[in-house]
């Protein structure tokens, strides 16, 4: 656990870009501090590995003061990726991953086998390895700076930024690199960004800072856009609060018909009369084959040779009250049809059963 204990920092020139912060930092989770610019999240970050000292409180390591630390036993145990990853541009891939093996002495062989374990690890092309990093992308030499920062296993990881260089999707499918390896890892990570979306997709908890190194609200992201603590959380956390908020609730709480789901198989006479809503066409192994409407049932035969309407799935126990209303809204049904891990259809929710989720989560807002 990383404690901020009353921490501030005063510039020589008197700019106080840390004022009396206080929070701590969850050993396996992931912290994001976030803020608009110059609220003094990076020398906050760098105050954590000594890049820069406090003038004030104590910043402490599992219960140690850092600055009782000399700095490079400190950062042996503290990784830390930045923005357009820093690689050294003279050196191989493969040898700027093991930048820090070699430094605390291992032989070539074993740094470079740890440094190709952790290119696989973040997904990069191991045909990459031998290349200098300007002939790569922005967002493989992003992996390899994460690569780089997990090379000696350190329990703690600083990362400034790391994402903020690349454009959106390559940045979306880093984010989601970093989950996987998180799940993996569980390290105890401290991430700056100054983009509200990032922090709440990478963060167990979120701080958000106000310019002026203050801390404006200490949350995790469900909570932080349900009860924003004032004006200034609530304007920097954006538009679309409310829908957001979904993804945080689980689809789990949502009633599903059973009585929708119809085998492709089944004789059009078994279902009529009973079917005055859309009904869900599933194949032998209970997949989804798509929509049909009432009035498109056929008067005879199977629904085998029905022209299906597209759908939308979310499964069941895993996604959001918002891949839910996705899926609905993906549907000419209006309705979001259940799969379970493998794909097989489980229920449907009907707008009913959306809507009165909706309403418990809007009941919650108000309470
Ligand atoms: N070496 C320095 N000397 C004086 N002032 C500094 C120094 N480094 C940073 N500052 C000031 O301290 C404040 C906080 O800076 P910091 O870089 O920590 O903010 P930040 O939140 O990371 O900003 P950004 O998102 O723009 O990177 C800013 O007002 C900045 O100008």
């Amino acid at each position: 656990m990383i404690t901020f204990d009353g921490v501030t920092k005063r510039y020589p020139d008197g700019t106080v870009a840390v004022d009396d912060l206080s929070l701590e930092v969850p050993t396996g989770e992931i912290t994001v501090f976030v803020g608009p610019s110059g609220c003094g999240k990076t020398t906050s970050l760098r105050m954590i590995n000594r890049m820069i000292d406090p003038s004030g409180g104590r910043i402490l390591l599992d219960g140690v003061d850092v600055t009782t630390i000399d700095p490079p036993t400190l950062r042996r145990g503290i990784g830390y990726v930045i923005q357009q990853a820093g690689l050294f541009p003279h050196r191989k891939i493969v040898d700027n991953v093991a930048t820090v093996p070699y430094l605390l002495g291992w032989d070539k062989k074993k740094a470079r086998d740890r440094a190709m374990e952790l290119l696989e690890r973040v997904g990069l092309d191991l045909r990459l390895a031998g290349r200098y990093p300007f002939q790569l992308s922005g967002g493989q030499q992003q992996r390899v700076g994460v690569a780089r920062a997990l090379a000696a296993d350190p329990p703690v990881l600083l990362m400034d930024e790391p994402f903020s260089a690349v454009d959106p999707i390559v940045r979306a499918s880093l984010q989601e690199e970093l989950l996987r390896l998180q799940a993996e890892l569980n390290k105890t990570i401290v991430f700056v960004t100054h983009d509200i979306d990032e922090a709440i997709k990478l963060g167990d908890r979120v701080a958000v800072l106000r310019v002026g190194g203050r801390l404006a609200q200490l949350a995790d992201p469900a909570t932080l856009l349900a009860e924003p603590a004032d004006d200034f959380v609530r304007e920097f956390l954006g538009r679309d609060r409310g829908i957001r908020r979904l993804s945080f609730v689980p689809g789990d709480g949502l009633r599903l018909r059973g009585d929708l789901t119809v085998p492709a198989s089944a004789e059009v006479s078994s279902v009529r009369g009973t079917a005055e809503a859309w009904l869900v066409v599933v194949d032998d192994d209970g997949g989804p084959l798509g929509w049909i409407a009432p009035k498109d049932l056929p008067d005879s035969g199977t629904l085998a040779g029905v022209p299906a309407a597209p759908y939308g799935t979310f499964v069941k126990g895993r996604d959001s009250l918002r891949s839910a209303l996705d899926a609905a809204l993906l549907s000419p049904s209006g309705n979001a049809i259940a799969v379970d891990g493998s794909g097989r259809v489980v229920g449907v929710a009907t707008r009913e059963a959306l809507d009165e989720a909706l309403a418990r989560v809007a009941d919650g807002a108000r309470g």
